[in-house]
């Protein structure tokens, strides 16, 4: 991406507290005097939108593609012009969440590397992990919105297993994987933890 900030994204199964990781890590962050833009995918955007609130009419390669199109979309104009005026930029869930959902889709891996490849990859990737049916009672007592969300226990487990995968198979490439397992802290202690790694892998 050619610029000097710091692009870091947080991606595990809903509910298992990415966004409030991302909030606090922001405001870490600011605290240390970096200029920080906290976003999410899909985006604000009216593509990000469509996404969003669109996976129970959009099904498997079309909602791939309209995830990717957002994400294209929210690299070109949100998190690359943040990098190139050195910012940090921590993004709520990136390609790792479609690695996972889009495999729980039915949509086969390499496609979804193929419509991926373009993409850049940040700095530090953070995957958030837990108990699954701690994280389904938290997403669900936040409210569900989404099809994922309304799944059934068996793809809410296996959602929480591909993330494992997905990892382990992301970092033997080369991507900057960082895993925390949340166990049973409680968010304090998940954003002290949080602040300890970002602090020892990038330095910041
Ligand atoms: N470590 C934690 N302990 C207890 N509750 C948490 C923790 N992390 C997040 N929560 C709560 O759980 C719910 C889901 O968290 P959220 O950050 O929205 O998850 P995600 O973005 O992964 O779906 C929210 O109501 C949030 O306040
Ligand atoms: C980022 C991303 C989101 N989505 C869809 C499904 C998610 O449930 C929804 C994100 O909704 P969101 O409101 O972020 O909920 P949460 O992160 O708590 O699950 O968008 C995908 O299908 N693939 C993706 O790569």
């Amino acid at each position: 991406m050619g610029g000097e900030g710091v692009f870091i994204t947080v991606d595990g199964p809903s509910g298992v507290g990415k966004s409030t990781v991302a909030r606090s890590l922001g405001r870490l962050l600011a605290g240390r005097g970096w200029t920080v833009t906290c976003t999410t995918e899909p985006s604000s955007a009216a593509i990000g939108e469509l996404a969003r609130f669109g996976t129970h009419e959009f099904h498997r390669r079309a909602l791939s593609c309209l995830i990717a199109a957002d994400r294209y979309h929210h690299v070109d104009t949100v998190v690359a012009p943040a990098l190139e005026c050195g910012e940090v930029v921590v993004c709520d869930r990136y390609l790792p969440s479609s690695l996972v959902l889009d495999q729980l889709d039915g949509v086969p891996v390499d496609f979804v590397w193929s419509t991926h490849q373009d993409l850049p990859w940040p700095n530090l990737a953070i995957f958030l992990s837990g108990d699954w049916r701690l994280c389904a009672e938290r997403a669900a007592r936040r409210g569900n919105h989404s099809r994922f969300h309304r799944a059934d226990d068996p793809v809410k487990r296996r959602e929480v297993e591909l993330f494992e995968q997905v990892a382990g198979e992301l970092a033997t490439k080369g991507y900057p994987v960082s895993r925390y397992d949340i166990g049973d802290q409680d968010a304090e202690a998940v954003r002290q933890g949080i602040a300890h790694l970002v602090c020892v892998q990038l330095g910041l």
